[in-house]
């Protein structure tokens, strides 16, 4: 369920008065998504998403976030372009909230990946990186190692309700990581949850990739071990290593990666791993029960985490 601020006609008329898209023909609120409110909406002029932008989302990093999307939208990337109303602004208020009108990106996102779409995903983030080179701005990554142990203590001891020993668990395995991630690495822009439900197929090919909410400036191949996590484990939660050669293969088509990201595939991957486990643990801990939100499960990704410090090398995701 992702309506959480609603639009009345009025209020919508009013606004789509400052934009140049025609007249309303058709609106309706969208299920799914966690953070935003996002109606799918029809004009004379075509098909539009709008979204409201809710509490978890900065107001101040909002042009950030749209700026890179246009961005990547300019260089032929099929991501969603904000559209500017006539004078020029792509944010507005409405029903209490900042909201945006994005282009409607067709396709379905894939509920079971095959090695199939992981190669085109994998083409698609490398072209996403390599399109945001040149966009100059940079954002910290507030969910990147730095916040991972905060976030865990603020967990505190609720995280063994969820299994018992889970806390000091994860606390050791934070140390591990931290201590192995890598100083440097190739940055730049990255997707940061480009997980099956962000892309969109049509006819086998990618036709979208949305949701770039928690995009920010960290290393490129942090954005691999995102994907490694999000597409290639299986429902028992095993590992398929030719979804990950198929990945990697795709990725390295575009932009072939360096002895040194390919050896961090191990950390980063853990790393991704905690980093999804411990917002969903947040979230399963303070999420009120009834709440609109559909909680995610932390513990499929406290399994990926010890699949990933079992591997040694790159080798180990087929690469
Ligand atoms: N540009 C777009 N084109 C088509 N559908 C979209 C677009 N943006 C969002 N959607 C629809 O809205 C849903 C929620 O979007 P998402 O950005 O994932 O929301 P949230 O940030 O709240 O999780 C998507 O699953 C999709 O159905
Ligand atoms: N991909 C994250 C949750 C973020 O949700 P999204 O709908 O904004 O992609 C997870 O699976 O934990």
């Amino acid at each position: 369920m992702a309506v959480y601020t609603e639009v009345t006609d009025d209020a919508l008329a009013g606004f789509l008065e400052a934009y140049d898209i025609g007249r309303v023909v058709a609106f309706r609120g969208i299920a799914e998504g966690v953070e935003n409110s996002n109606y799918s909406l029809r004009t004379t002029a075509g098909d539009f998403i709008l979204t409201l932008y809710e509490k978890r989302v900065d107001p101040a990093e909002l042009p950030w976030f749209l700026g890179l999307m246009e961005h990547l939208a300019a260089k032929s990337l099929p991501c969603p372009l904000p559209v500017r109303a006539r004078d020029g602004r792509n944010l507005n208020p409405l029903a209490g909230r900042i909201a945006a009108i994005t282009t409607f990106l067709p396709g379905i996102w894939p509920r079971r990946p095959t090695a199939a779409h992981c190669a085109p995903l994998g083409a698609a983030l490398a072209r996403l990186h390599v399109a945001g080179a040149d966009y100059q701005a940079e954002r910290v990554n507030a969910l990147g190692p730095a916040g991972w142990r905060p976030l865990l203590e603020r967990c505190g001891d609720s995280a063994d309700r969820v299994e018992p020993g889970l806390g000091d668990a994860l606390a050791a395995s934070l140390d591990g990581i931290l201590d192995q991630w890598p100083q440097s690495l190739p940055r730049g822009q990255i997707h940061a949850d480009l997980f099956p439900d962000n892309v969109f197929f049509l006819d086998g090919a990618i036709s979208g990739l949305i949701d770039f909410y928690f995009a920010a400036t960290d290393f490129f191949a942090y954005d691999i071990a995102v994907c490694l996590n999000a597409w290639c484990f299986e429902a028992d939660l095993s590992f398929n290593i030719t979804k990950s050669h198929a990945l990697l293969r795709g990725y390295q088509s575009v932009r072939p990666l360096g002895a040194k990201e390919g050896a961090a595939l191990p950390v980063l991957s853990a790393g991704a791993a905690m980093r999804f486990l411990l917002t969903r643990l947040y979230d399963w801990i303070n999420t009120p029960d009834g709440a609109l939100v559909t909680r995610k499960d932390p513990m499929p990704y406290y399994r990926r985490l010890r699949f990933h410090t079992q591997t040694t090398s790159a080798t180990d995701y087929g690469l």
